[in-house]
């Protein structure tokens, strides 16, 4: 399952060269205002022709110099912001409108309505939906279609904050529990945190650079597109056991950590979400702290107030001061302790 995209266009005011891989998992494009993300979009679905490029989905030419599928032929789904449903058809209707022709389509649509939530919904109309309820029969919809893509671009954006808190779990869901690949358009950090596998970071019609969202999080270069409060990690853990205390026992792979208000059982692979500016460095193991969680180090990279350092195969950024960079000498190869102050935790 992959989506490989290269093309360029030119418009009058922005030449686009864009190039890059999707693997599975949900693939977000990322970057400002007029870089080029919503042209992609158009390019892949086939609401644009580009002038020149090459676009494969799973060894299916979309796009190249002879061959240009039209929209319906690329089977994609689309889920945009306004959810563009019918509005004199149920949300039954709605649901079976891109299926109506293909066997099979009523096991699915079942499948569908329980994987979204969307059976007490099936029989109101859409004036009737809250925003997200709207969402969730629009990407019902685009699932029904028999899609080899998803395409999602911001399909948050016009809900309320609440709204969007009632939709995420369900984006979540369709990432672990459908095996198809996402590729999703929005310029909310959060968002791509809590969704994305790999990022594609955009800039003036052009990508800069695209990988895991692990390793984007820690690196002194990229972090900061992201947003600097956003650098830090994150790393994976597995649920050890519980402390007769309460809290919960996780190997890193750092070292061990303990952590509070931890769900799931021993075994159970998480997400701990390191944030830069909750590390504090220090060269000496620290005794007499509260910290519960110190993680021996070593330091790989030095940039800036970032510092980038190894835990196993994992890296993590610290950001501190220039004085404290001098002060401890960090720099690459520096055996070093990282007291951890607080983390989140996302589901694996
Ligand atoms: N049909 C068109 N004709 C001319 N210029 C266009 C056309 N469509 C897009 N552009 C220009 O191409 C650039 C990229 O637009 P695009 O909509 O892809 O950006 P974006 O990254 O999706 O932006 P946003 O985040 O604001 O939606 C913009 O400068 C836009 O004005």
């Amino acid at each position: 399952m992959s989506l490989s995209v290269a093309y360029r266009h030119a418009f009058p005011g922005l030449a686009l060269d864009v190039a890059f891989d999707a693997p599975g998992g949900v693939t977000a494009l990322f970057g400002p205002s007029g870089c080029g993300k919503s042209t992609t979009i158009s390019a892949i679905s086939g609401l644009m022709r580009p002038d020149a490029g090459r676009i494969v989905l799973n060894d299916r030419v979309l796009f190249d110099g002879r061959t240009n599928l039209s929209p319906q032929d690329r089977r994609i789904g689309c889920v945009f912001q306004d959810a563009r449903l019918f509005p004199h058809m149920t949300v039954a209707a709605n649901l079976r409108y891109p299926s109506r022709w293909r066997r099979g389509a009523a096991r699915e649509m079942d499948r569908v309505v329980e994987l979204l939530g969307l059976g007490p919904l099936l029989k109101r109309r859409p004036g009737t939906l809250s925003g997200g309820e709207r969402q969730r029969t629009a990407i019902g919809r685009a699932l029904l279609s028999d899609p080899a893509l998803l395409v999602m671009d911001e399909p948050l954006a016009a809900l309320d904050d609440s709204r969007k808190a009632e939709i995420m779990p369900w984006l979540e869901r369709l990432r672990d529990e459908v095996r198809l690949p996402i590729l999703y358009v929005s310029h909310s950090v959060p968002e791509v945190l809590r969704l994305a596998t790999t990022v594609v970071l955009m800039e003036k019609g052009r990508v800069t650079h695209a990988g895991p969202l692990t390793d984007i999080l820690s690196d002194p270069d990229l972090a900061p597109r992201l947003g600097t409060r956003e650098a830090g990690a994150l790393i994976r853990a597995r649920i050890e056991g519980r402390e007769p205390d309460g809290m919960t026992r996780v190997m890193t792979a750092g070292g061990p950590m303990l952590l509070q208000g931890i769900e799931g059982s021993v075994g159970t692979v998480l997400r701990l979400r390191v944030l830069a500016h909750e590390i504090i460095l220090s060269r000496d193991a620290p005794t007499g702290l509260s910290a519960l969680n110190i993680l021996p180090t070593t330091v790989t990279r030095v940039d800036g107030g970032l510092v980038q350092l190894a835990l196993g195969d994992e890296r993590m950024l610290a950001q501190v001061t220039p004085r404290s960079i001098e002060v401890l000498d960090l720099k690459p190869g520096t055996a070093c302790y990282a007291i951890v102050k607080s983390v989140s935790v996302l589901p694996s």
